[in-house]
């Protein structure tokens, strides 16, 4: 039985897994999906450093197994599966990608680095549709990648030997297995467990709804089958029925252009025409304007706080807490109802678990500083979008210019939207790569330490500086845990480019380059690197502007905001490792975190020729 309708959609093609793995076989069938399995004989053997990022090694090895089968199944009888899935997880750890372990000592290295510590598994994943085109096989390639955040528990030595030992960690991505064994050794998994497991189940399926929307039911039975030309193209996979591939095969129908085949011949027989598929997607993103205001608004109201501390309320009591309407405030609460925002129960309404969290002002991890600041900065900046697109980046700078008055209350505003996000990527930024090796680290504009907290209890030996401008760490106290920095942790007032920097072994720069054109840039780099002892590293950790598709949804806030940012400029990784080599960095290792959303860079400082 197929829960997900749309994996139905799959089960008049030819279907080919082009894994060995036992795992993906069974998530697979028990999803309902039927398939053969060809295991691929792709060698996986990419080279790791010409990628930007570990997904991206995992998603284009998956593709390789994929297109392999696909090649070799068409070779052999000219007719190609209608859809071949190939997928490779990978566990990424400090830096370093760790596949299946060669032997009981490779394991043993790898479960090492694991221990007590987070870690990252990434799976790639490629859906090929294949066709035959003049003869020649022809291929459409989808891809995407899911990541799941795993912590182990601090395990003895005695207890991994006997692991090991059990065979299990062999044929395992990271030399364990979640759903066995290894599950003894996890103490907390964030995201989709099945893609530690090996295939991200949910992730697959949203994907397949993406490729098969269906069209209306009713419009597909008025077509008669027989009256429809053979289409023999990837190029709408949308089907009601038959094989896609072979060229006497059934008809096709669907998004886009499929459904214009469909409706040409409908219309030629004649059916009445079928209007196009609901555009819901579309139609939540013109309005999706609307319900960030709605956001907005409630946090700034305060919404939030007043239901975190007594609920259920009914409207009118909200109304009078936050001094507000009584319509209003209804309207507000449904609107935050139909955003998943609150719930609303005979009692009145009630926060979520992520609105508790997130969006009342005070808690570890809210970001009530970051809509604050949303509201007040960035909303204004992008109405002036449309300026920055037509004339370039920067054209818009300037904005509105502060009022001093004001200016204590903008530096407090910035801090606790920086800290909110600090907090919520402090502790994957510290653990991307192993710093142990570092006794010092200072934190250039480390602005509430969040970072420098991370680091200081990831890393025992290390002690960290953050070093930001005198008015910015006027403000710190009030962001301690306990009102207090850690022993370990000192803030030093300066300004990174006149100020002589701090002595430290390793120097971090966490979202701090965007922000400043080339030449600052150039110039910020070039003291951090004189400060630098050679064997001592740059961290840097950045949202980037690549061009890879699979991340182009993430990227876009990041590339949007710094069009329409008065300074600064949006780089890719790759700009970004020739930054810091520019400077002298060598041995620039790359890791992503926060879904991918965070580019990490590690350099080593060069001793100088
Ligand atoms: O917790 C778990 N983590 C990982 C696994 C299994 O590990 C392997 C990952 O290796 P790969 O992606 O290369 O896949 P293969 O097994 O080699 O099959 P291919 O034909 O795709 O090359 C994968 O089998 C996961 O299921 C696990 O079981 N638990």
């Amino acid at each position: 039985m197929a829960l997900s309708p749309v994996i139905g959609k799959l089960l008049h093609k030819r279907v080919v897994l082009a894994s060995a793995s036992p795992r993906r076989r069974e998530i697979l069938s028990q999803a309902g999906l039927r398939f053969e399995v060809v295991p691929s004989r792709f060698k996986e053997t990419l080279d790791k450093a010409s990628f930007p990022a570990p997904y991206a090694y995992a998603m284009e090895t998956a593709k390789q197994k994929a297109l392999e089968v696909a090649a070799r199944m068409y070779q052999k009888d000219l007719r190609a599966p209608d859809v071949v899935i190939g997928a490779d997880t990978i566990v990424t750890v400090g830096g370093l990608i760790l596949e299946k372990p060669v032997d009981k000592q490779d394991a043993y290295r790898m479960l090492s680095m694991l221990n007590g510590k987070e870690h990252s598994v990434f799976t790639g994943v490629a859906i090929i549709h294949c066709c035959s085109k003049g003869g020649q096989l022809d291929t459409d390639v989808c891809q995407f990648h899911e990541e799941t955040t795993v912590r182990f528990s601090r395990l003895s030595e005695e207890l991994l030997w006997e692991y090991i030992d059990s065979g299990e960690p062999m044929d395992k991505a990271g030399g364990y297995g979640i759903q066995a064994l290894g599950g003894m050794l996890v103490e907390y998994v964030r995201g989709d467990f099945l893609n530690v497991v090996g295939f991200p189940l949910n992730h697959f399926c949203k994907k397949l709804v993406e490729l098969y929307y269906p069209p209306g039911r009713h419009d597909v039975r008025r077509v008669k089958h027989d009256s429809i030309p053979a289409v023999d193209t990837f190029e709408d996979l949308s089907d009601v029925e038959g094989g896609g591939s072979d060229p006497a095969g059934g008809i096709e129908g669907g998004p886009g252009g499929q459904a214009a085949a469909g409706t040409r011949g409908a219309e030629a027989n004649g059916a009445v025409e079928s209007p196009p598929p609901f555009p819901a997607d579309l139609l939540e993103l013109i309005d999706g304007f609307k319900a960030s205001k709605a956001l907005f608004t409630a946090c700034k109201l305060k919404v939030f706080d007043v239901l975190k501390d007594e609920a259920p309320l009914k409207a009118a009591e909200v109304a009078g807490r936050i001094d507000a309407s009584v319509c209003g405030t209804g309207r507000l609460l449904d609107a935050c109802v139909a955003l998943g925002l609150l719930e609303k129960t005979d009692g009145g309404y009630r926060n979520t678990e992520v609105a508790s969290r997130h969006l009342a002002s005070d808690g570890e991890y809210s970001l009530h500083g970051l809509v604050t600041r949303h509201d007040d900065h960035a909303w204004e900046l992008f109405t002036r979008l449309e300026v920055a697109v037509r004339q370039g980046p920067n054209a818009v700078a300037g904005g509105k210019v502060e009022d001093p008055a004001q200016s204590q209350q903008t530096t407090l505003q910035f801090m606790r939207a920086m800290h909110g996000l600090s907090k919520l990527t402090a502790r994957r930024v510290a653990t991307a790569f192993d710093l142990s090796r570092f006794t010092s680290a200072c934190d250039l504009g480390g602005c509430t330490g969040a970072l420098a907290h991370e680091l200081a209890h990831e890393y025992p030996r290390m002690r960290v500086t953050v070093f930001d401008l005198p008015d910015v760490l006027e403000h710190v106290a009030c962001f301690q845990p306990g009102g207090r920095p850690s022993e370990r942790i000192s803030f030093v007032p300066g300004d990174f480019f006149k100020d002589s920097l701090p002595e430290a072994e390793l120097y971090v720069l966490s979202r701090i380059l965007h922000d400043w054109p080339d030449d600052q840039v150039h110039a910020l780099l070039g003291r951090l690197s004189g400060r630098c002892k050679p064997g001592g590293g740059v961290l840097v950790a950045e949202e980037t502007v690549d061009e890879d598709p699979a991340a182009a949804r993430s990227n876009l806030a990041a590339a949007l905001s710094l069009l329409v940012r008065p300074r600064g400029r949006g780089r890719s990784g790759a700009e970004y490792r020739d930054l810091l080599e520019q400077h002298g960095f060598r041995d620039v290792r790359v890791a992503a975190a926060a879904g991918g959303a965070l580019h990490l860079l590690l350099g080593t400082r060069a001793s100088p020729p």
